[in-house]
């Protein structure tokens, strides 16, 4: 069995290691040097922001979070290289060189692959995975599959069933043949190489393939005679090419942050019942998993909050918040939730949402209905933006004279919740809706 190789004393990555084996090493490269015109857009697809963060960044995310992984060599066109090392910094990226690219994608890849050579990155990697840096979902079970299949042939690739059949047309376009789908297959990426397979594959290559070819997996078969191994993918690889992928981009990377959320009570009696009930109700949103954290012990201290909010060891990143305060203010919790959120930097890679449930059961004009509040809750959310936490207000009302809340008010309280952790729409931020 082989082991994926952890940091060692020195923190320093392993890499793999078989039982008893010698480990070997694994670097990355990730060609973004290019201009993404198919897009259509005035900023290359790399750097457009996906949920307030360049595309680039969640490719690079991918790979860094590897202990595995060694080096991250970044091809860039030149006069982007100021802006991707912004983006090393902003998001606080680790293990990651960036190079400048070539006039095609091939001459590009081969400054990444020289760049790794021992005499500029400290050591030579065993195996180098090449990945488009615009295929931001790729997942380690994959990686691992692809950079041992590179070991042990020397190349490999990911491929992907045709979803389309391919024909060859005439000179005057019109039908000359068509291929036999079932025997082909798209070429897609990561693919691995023993370093030196495609090192010197590049060193080999003519002019016409380094500007007119796409695949390096035949650059390897034909200059190195190495047959690359080739294993079928998720459809998770895709590759963003045109303005519409970046729509799914989005909508994808939405849908795996509001699988969680933390319900945070106020620690009365009544935001513990509430809280229980909106859980239960918020359980069929198919929320992965919801934690109440009562809110009477952390009192002034916060002393459990931030230990909810810190620890990401039992965490997933992707924690959203729903406070909640019976009749009482609530604001100055929320901020407290806030502050806590920013002292953990947890905002960093993606926007967190706060949704502040304020419910009171008072029979007259509540403060609510006064529109003092909501003020409050707008200044508060604009300064929250700016740490990329999205704060929403939420206000539910029924009497003391009601038995409690219907189970309908709590369905709707509900619906609202997840759509707003769900969309995360920034214009919102601040608004106080009521359920
Ligand atoms: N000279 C180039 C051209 C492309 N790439 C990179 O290769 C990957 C896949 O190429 P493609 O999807 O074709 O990107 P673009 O060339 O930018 O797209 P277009 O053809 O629409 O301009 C992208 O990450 C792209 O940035 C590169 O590093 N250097
Ligand atoms: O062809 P494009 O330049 O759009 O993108 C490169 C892709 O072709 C390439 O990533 C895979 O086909 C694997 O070689």
């Amino acid at each position: 069995m082989n082991q994926r190789g952890a940091a060692d004393g020195c923190g320093e990555p392993q890499g793999f290691r078989r039982h008893g084996g010698a480990p070997f090493t694994v670097s990355v490269v990730l060609p973004a040097g290019g201009t993404g015109e198919r897009t259509g857009l005035p900023t290359p697809k790399q750097f457009c922001t996906v949920l307030s963060r360049p595309l680039i960044s969640y490719t690079i995310q991918a790979f860094e979070r590897l202990s595995w992984i060694q080096h991250i060599v970044v091809v860039v066109a030149g006069e982007s290289n100021a802006l991707m090392t912004d983006i090393i910094q902003r998001f606080q990226h680790t293990k990651v060189r960036v190079v400048s690219g070539g006039a095609t994608r091939h001459r590009s890849i081969f400054n990444g692959v020289r760049a790794l050579d021992a005499g500029k990155s400290g050591a030579t990697p065993d195996v180098v995975i090449i990945h488009d840096a615009v295929r931001p979902f790729v997942e380690e079970d994959f990686l691992f599959e692809i950079a041992m299949a590179a070991k042990e042939n020397g190349a490999s690739g990911a491929i992907r069933p045709l979803v389309s059949t391919v024909i060859a047309t005439s000179s005057e376009d019109y039908l000359d043949h068509s291929l036999e789908r079932s025997k082909y297959r798209a070429s897609e990426m990561p693919q691995g190489f023993l370093y030196h397979v495609i090192y010197q594959a590049y060193q080999k290559c003519s002019e016409v393939d380094f500007d007119f070819g796409t695949e390096c997996l035949q650059l390897a078969l034909q200059h190195t005679g190495t047959q690359a191994k080739l294993i079928e993918g998720p459809p998770t690889l895709w590759k963003v090419t045109y303005k519409r992928d970046l729509a799914a981009a989005e909508s994808i990377i939405k849908e795996s942050l509001c699988g969680s959320a933390c319900i945070i009570s106020d620690g009365s009696e009544r935001s513990r019942e509430f809280g229980q009930c909106l859980q239960r109700v918020m359980g069929s949103f198919d929320m992965v998993s919801i934690l109440t954290v009562p809110t009477g012990k952390m009192g002034t201290e916060l002393d459990v909050l931030p230990d909810v909010i810190g620890d990401a060891s039992c965490l997933s990143k992707e924690w959203n918040f729903i406070q909640l305060s019976v009749n009482g203010s609530g604001l100055s919790e929320v901020e407290e939730t806030v502050r806590a959120l920013e002292a953990a930097n947890r905002a960093l890679l993606h926007p967190i949402v706060v949704v502040w449930v304020r419910f009171d059961t008072s029979d007259g004009l509540s403060v609510m209905e006064t529109g003092a509040r909501p003020l409050l809750l707008v200044e508060l959310a604009s300064a929250a933006k700016l740490q990329n936490i999205l704060l929403y207000g939420i206000h539910l009302h029924f009497s003391e004279k009601d038995a409690g809340w219907s189970d309908g008010s709590v369905k709707r309280l509900a619906e609202l919740t997840y759509t707003l952790i769900h969309d995360r729409n920034a214009s919102l931020a601040g608004q106080m809706l009521h359920a």
